[in-house]
């Protein structure tokens, strides 16, 4: 498994299956000192890929449809990139806290397709009172995402695709609401890829709006329902490219 992704440079520890293999050709599993057993360390690894790359995937792929299909919203975030970045770098991590517009259509995609729509099924390990409601020990217990976000109570007008209905009236981020977004799950057990997503969607989606125009082709109706599966797709769709100026 190993093999097929990276190629070991042993002393050069550049991202978490490095420092496993490393993990691996240090120690011998038998001799009682292995932190990890060979089993774990391939588990950690499915583990830590299946649930990084099907989510950002998908999350981007929703992404693009929103941008093509509301050409105004994308031109705003052209234009908090072309301030903030300009041309001559690339976007980067730190720019984040200064793009609030951009920060808002990443809130709203995440909110609109709730393309996770429930958490991962956990079990309760004592009987518990939640809110008014017995729930006993070992019950199977899981959150509908989708529907927190989409909470007429909460959002309003929640079908509407609305970036800005998280920037305040001075044009800030208003966390009080940005904070009731639910894609991640709540609680201990809750994503623990959180900020690093966010933080990735940020940058591949900055990073390919700094040079590049998206749009909508000729004649192709553009469908928000979704797909159902582990996470729920948009169904296919095609962009046309163009480099900016
Ligand atoms: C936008 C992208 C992502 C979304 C929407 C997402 C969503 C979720 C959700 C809903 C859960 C279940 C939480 C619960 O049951 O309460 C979860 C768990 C998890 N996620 Fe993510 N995730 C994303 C990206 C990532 C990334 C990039 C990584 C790793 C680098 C990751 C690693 C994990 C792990 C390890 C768990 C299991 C945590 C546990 O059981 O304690 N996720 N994610």
């Amino acid at each position: 498994i190993f093999k097929i992704f990276f190629v070991f440079v042993q002393n050069c520890t550049r991202d978490i299956t490095d420092a496993l293999i490393a993990m691996c050709e240090d120690r011998q599993e038998d001799d009682g000192t292995a932190m990890l057993s060979n089993s774990q360390i391939i588990h950690s690894v499915i583990d830590i890929f299946g649930a990084g790359f099907d989510t950002i995937i998908t999350g981007l792929q929703w992404s693009l449809l929103y941008l093509i299909k509301f050409p105004d919203i994308q031109a705003k975030i052209l234009q908090e990139i072309d301030n903030q970045v300009g041309m001559n770098r690339l976007p980067q991590f730190k720019d984040k806290s200064n793009m609030p517009y951009t920060e808002a259509f990443i809130y709203e995609v995440f909110r609109h397709a709730s393309y996770v729509p429930f958490t991962i099924p956990h079990c309760t390990t004592d009987n518990i009172t939640l809110n008014g409601d017995f729930i006993p020990k070992d019950t199977c217990v899981f959150i509908n995402q989708y529907q927190v976000n989409h909470d007429m109570d909460i959002w309003g007008d929640a079908e509407a695709f609305q970036p800005e209905r998280f920037l305040t009236l001075s044009g800030h981020l208003n966390k009080n609401l940005t904070e009731k977004v639910m894609i991640f799950g709540i609680g201990v057990r809750h994503c623990l890829g959180d900020s690093f997503a966010r933080l990735e969607m940020f940058v591949f989606l900055t990073t390919l709006l700094h040079r590049l125009h998206i749009e909508n082709v000729p004649e192709q109706e553009l469908d928000l329902s979704s797909m159902f599966g582990l996470t729920m797709k948009p169904r296919p769709f095609r962009i046309k490219i163009s480099t900016r100026n």
